[in-house]
């Protein structure tokens, strides 16, 4: 099956995930979490620099004051714009040593949610997490690997994945206090044969539907806000892992990848696997909020 999209970077990334938009610069940000790098791209001048640091970092968001609050496996950081370490803002709550941070996205005001992986899929030892100025505070644990951060356009309901489980979860959200309640099952990907796609990072359009990359499905879904499957996407990566719409109409729709671990054969037949690609989309994405260290 052809795909709709297009390499933009090929960024041979291990882990490549966290695309993050920056519409003020019209550059796309990411991380290769296990090559502990965090990647600036100009689509538009292809400038692509890197800053390397020294240890995973699982996502991050730009702040409205300069440079980035980071998830790393050791915990959560101000970053300052050349990812110098400024503060430890928490530690990481969980054993450094098989947990670390994984994906993590921005509230409408700018809170910032994050949740953690169990590397060693030990039995769902991971948790959710909100950061704001009143510190850390867990929001769920059980979690396998804490993934599909992401919100509704009206703020009202904030969606979440745990990628062992196949399933993406929905909460009631409330934007004045952070709190997220009522979780149930949005939609659930019941592996079939040997398609082993499972929910990753994902993002939410300005129709309010969701976007989902595949971990191990090669392809990227769209679902609707009642979480009806509305489309598939094919990518040339088996791993793709996180969603960030760009652009300056924001319907660039860029998707991270991963080529970590995978068989020789998959890397040859797909070369461009940890790569990031683009396709162009109907509906708009929504803007990325800054982290605002107020909140
Ligand atoms: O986001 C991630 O998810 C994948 C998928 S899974 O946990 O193996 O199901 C994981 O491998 C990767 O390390 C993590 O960053």
């Amino acid at each position: 099956m052809t795909s709709p999209f297009s390499l933009v970077l090929d960024a041979q990334c291990a882990l490549g995930e966290g695309p993050v938009w920056s519409g003020t610069e019209q550059a796309l940000y990411f991380v290769d979490i296990k090559g502990m790098k965090l990647h600036r791209f100009e689509p538009e001048a292809k400038r692509h620099t890197t800053i390397g640091l020294s240890e995973e970092i699982g996502c991050f968001a730009i702040r409205k004051d300069g440079g980035f609050v980071a998830g790393l496996r050791s915990g959560v950081w101000h970053l300052a714009p050349d990812g110098e370490r400024i503060a430890m803002l928490a530690p990481n709550p969980e054993p450094t040593a098989t947990n670390r941070f994984n994906d993590g996205r921005t509230d409408p005001r700018g809170r910032f949610f994050l949740g953690t992986i169990d590397e060693k899929k030990a039995g769902g030892t991971a948790g959710l997490y909100r950061f704001d100025r009143r510190g850390l505070a867990k929001i769920e644990s059980g979690i396998w690997t804490s993934n599909g951060l992401a919100f509704s356009p009206d703020g009202r309901i904030m969606y979440h994945s745990d990628t062992p489980a196949h399933t993406v979860y929905a909460y009631d959200y409330d934007v004045e206090t952070g709190e997220a309640t009522n979780r149930r099952v949005f939609a659930r990907l019941e592996p079939k044969g040997d398609d082993k796609g499972r929910p990753d990072g994902a993002a939410v359009d300005a129709e309010g539907c969701y976007w989902s990359a595949l971990y191990e499905g090669g392809r990227v879904q769209r679902y609707s806000p009642k979480g009806e499957l509305l489309g598939e996407y094919p990518v040339p990566a088996m791993c793709t892992t996180m969603i960030a719409f760009g652009g300056d109409d924001l319907k660039t729709l860029y998707v991270t990848s991963a080529r970590d671990g995978r068989p020789a054969e998959e890397l040859e037949r797909l070369p461009h696997s940890g790569g990031v690609f683009s396709m162009r989309t109907d509906v708009p994405g929504l803007p990325e909020p800054q982290f605002d260290p107020q909140v």
